[in-house]
């Protein structure tokens, strides 16, 4: 056993482990020192010191019954993740049933990039708090076993909402959830030393009761470029369809990779398409290489739209949406916004929309006999309900899989 806990949530084995993880928490612990410890910013705060509780191994078989796959909520490409208990007060295993619900991942540790990933979702996650990242509660590492203690988000992933599901997704929860994620991507850039998320995608934008949204899984999260610098240079990982063109053909990664990533996120919105579909003609794979012709006529905008939710949105935020989408898309990444401008700018829009013979989108919405929030029933069913909408995105750069 490597770790225990010290049952205040707290303990010297934390950072003993945290030292131990090497470069990037020492980077990390420097860009925080830099920032001069315990600060807030865009709502959100650096740590003095990581919170995280320490699990061992039988700890965390007690809180899911060792991981039995009816508990499994879903699978990504490091490992699965489980449902688990855990007291409410002192963070500890409970028995399934009792407390609160937690998910656990499960880090596939027969993969070098398992370990990477966990390391630097406990270094960054372990040290940043606010309210649009998903909350990082503990971790264990035990002998070959890696894994992440997570606060439960009961609604799943925006990209089980989007491509997974039969109903339309209502239009208004569309826009509240990447308004909350845009937030979290300002944070995130917003810090004196800036955090490039590299990963930002439907799936990893998860969903609490009130469909607030928290951007989870910061395993290929990468500290900015210090000083003069504009990016850094890394392997090229990522998922297909949402990195950035740069990023793909030099490995210079920029902040504003993550704007195109958002970018693909609202066009993926915009028409509940997926990012990138193999399936579909010739042509048409690549939804921001099919699309973006689309997007540059803001009468055309409306075609594009998700048949489903007609009736939800004016032409007015069509028009607004295909214009910050095409923005931040834009292929050099000095042309794309900063996320506190799209913040703004779709906030704005949120604000804008008032919908032919309704009076708000809220309205609008309740009216709408298949898509009312309140209609919108959404029980949380690992693959609920297939692939509505294409197969999974594919992830780039695993392991070996270099991509030219
Ligand atoms: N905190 C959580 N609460 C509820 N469900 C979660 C939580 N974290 C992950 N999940 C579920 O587990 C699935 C797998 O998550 P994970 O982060 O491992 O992979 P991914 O983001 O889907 O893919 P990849 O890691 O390959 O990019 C998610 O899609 C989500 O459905």
């Amino acid at each position: 056993m490597n770790n225990h806990s010290n049952g205040t949530g707290f303990s010297s084995s934390t950072s003993t482990t945290a030292a131990t993880t090497n470069t990037s928490v020492g980077q990390f612990s420097e860009a925080v020192s830099e920032s001069s410890g315990g600060v807030m910013s865009y709502s959100g705060q650096i740590l003095a010191s990581p919170n995280l509780k320490v699990y061992s191994f039988a700890d965390l078989v007690t809180a899911t019954k060792n991981f039995k796959p009816e508990s499994m909520l879903g699978q990504g490409g490091f490992g699965k993740v489980y449902r688990g208990w855990i007291d409410a007060k002192t963070l500890a295993p409970s028995k399934v049933g009792s407390g609160m619900i937690v998910a656990v991942k499960r880090l596939n540790s027969e993969s070098v990039q398992g370990f990477a990933e966990w390391r630097s979702e406990v270094n960054f996650l372990g040290m940043l708090s606010h309210p649009n990242l998903v909350k990082l509660l503990g971790y264990c590492r035990e002998d070959k076993e890696l894994l992440l203690v997570y606060e439960f988000m009961p609604k799943g992933s925006l990209e089980n909402h989007l491509f997974r599901r039969s109903e339309p997704f209502p239009w208004d929860l569309r826009i509240k959830i990447v308004i909350g994620a845009a937030r979290g991507l300002a944070f995130l850039h917003g810090l004196q030393r800036e955090v490039i998320y590299r990963d930002f995608k439907a799936s990893n934008i998860l969903l609490d009761s009130n469909y607030d949204a928290k951007i989870s899984d910061f395993g290929l999260a990468k500290l900015g470029p210090s000083q003069e610098k504009s990016h850094v240079t890394t392997r090229i990982m990522g998922t297909y369809g949402y990195a950035a063109p740069e990023y793909m053909a030099t490995g210079h990664l920029y902040v504003k990779s993550d704007v195109y990533a958002f970018g693909v996120v609202l066009l993926e919105v915009m028409t509940g398409l997926r990012a990138h579909n193999p399936k579909r003609p010739n042509g048409q794979e690549s939804l921001v290489d099919w699309l973006r012709p689309e997007l540059v006529n803001k009468h055309r905008v409306k075609h594009i739209m998700d048949k489903g939710i007609v009736g939800q949105y004016s032409s007015k935020v069509a028009a607004e949406m295909g214009r910050i989408t095409l923005f931040c898309i834009e292929p050099d990444p000095k042309n794309r916004p900063h996320m506190k401008e799209v913040v703004d700018v779709l906030e704005h829009i949120q604000r804008i929309n008032v919908v032919p013979d309704r009076s708000s989108t809220k309205s609008a919405v309740a009216s709408s006999s298949r898509s009312s929030p309140h209609r919108y029933q959404y029980a949380y069913r690992a693959g609920a309900a297939g692939q509505r909408r294409g197969p999974s995105p594919r992830k780039l750069g695993v392991e070996n899989e270099m991509v030219a």
